[in-house]
């Protein structure tokens, strides 16, 4: 088990390498419990490949990643598939079963905590239906709760994929451009529920964005890659717009990296 005062996410030398090409060139990160934290970068910087180093969707070529306590550069795929029953996923598509009813889907998030298959919400526990409804409801959907997700807007879709999220009841939400999709309003009421309820439950969030005003909002820190290279980590107290969009310009804000 992991103490409390350890960062729940610790990086050191992260690397990884697609066929010549060097996605990650050596990041360290640590974020701690409860925070949350905004990756920023062009296209091509490397953002997701890093999210997706953290929960085992990719194995890193070189460098450490321990999340809650497990070595997942190191991890045997047992460990692997523990450590995402404690990691959440949002992403910039939602993800949903299209045919199946929101509820259906907020009850596939809490799969990770029952033995063997389950089809349809008859076969799921009252206690566990009775959950997936309260997130559904936190979440502003009750009315649509056993409409097809495919028949929702891209924000109600999300909105599906957040309490989905909750139900699995993580310790981490990587959140990979998760308003990418959304409209403006849409996506400053996806962020700002997001953020609301991973605050409320205590989550730790690391979340890709491509809106520094977004990310200024309602980040607590802010990092940036560039070409595989952590060139800004920075909280976001007291941080400019004009220094964090240091990140997209030529030069090397190397004086934006914290010490
Ligand atoms: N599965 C893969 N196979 C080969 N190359 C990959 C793969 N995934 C990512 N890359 C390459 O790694 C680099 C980083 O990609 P990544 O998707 O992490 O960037 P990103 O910052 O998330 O970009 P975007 O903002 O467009 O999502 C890019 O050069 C990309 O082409």
């Amino acid at each position: 088990m992991q103490g409390g005062d350890e960062p729940l996410v610790r990086v050191r030398g992260l690397r990884k390498e697609f066929d010549g090409t060097t996605a990650l060139a050596g990041v360290d990160l640590d974020v701690a419990r409860g925070e949350l934290v905004v990756l920023l970068g062009l296209s091509g910087s490397g953002k997701s490949t890093l999210l997706r180093c953290l929960n085992g969707l990719h194995r890193p070529s070189d460098g450490e990643v321990t999340v809650a306590g497990t070595r997942v550069d190191r991890a045997s795929s047992r460990e692997l598939r523990r450590l995402r029953t404690e990691v959440g996923f949002v992403f910039q598509q939602f993800n949903l079963v299209g045919r199946l009813t929101c509820l259906e889907n907020v009850l596939i998030g809490g799969l990770g905590r029952v033995r063997g298959p389950r089809y349809g919400v008859s076969t799921y526990s009252r206690r566990m239906r009775a959950e997936a409804m309260a997130h559904i409801d936190r979440v502003g959907l009750a009315d649509q709760a056993f409409q097809r997700a495919d028949t929702l807007s891209g924000g109600q879709q999300q909105r599906v994929a957040l309490a989905r999220t909750l139900m699995q009841r993580p310790q981490l939400v990587l959140a990979d451009e998760p308003v990418a999709s959304l409209d403006p309003e849409n996506a400053g009421t996806v962020m700002d529920l997001l953020v609301r309820v991973c605050a409320e439950e205590g989550l730790t969030v690391l979340c890709t964005l491509h809106q520094v005003d977004l990310a200024l909002g309602w980040a607590d820190r802010l990092v940036g890659l560039r070409q595989g290279e952590k060139v800004l980590d920075r909280p976001t107290a007291g941080l400019t717009k004009d220094e964090a969009m240091a990140i997209y310009r030529r030069v090397e804000p190397a004086a934006a990296v914290a010490a």
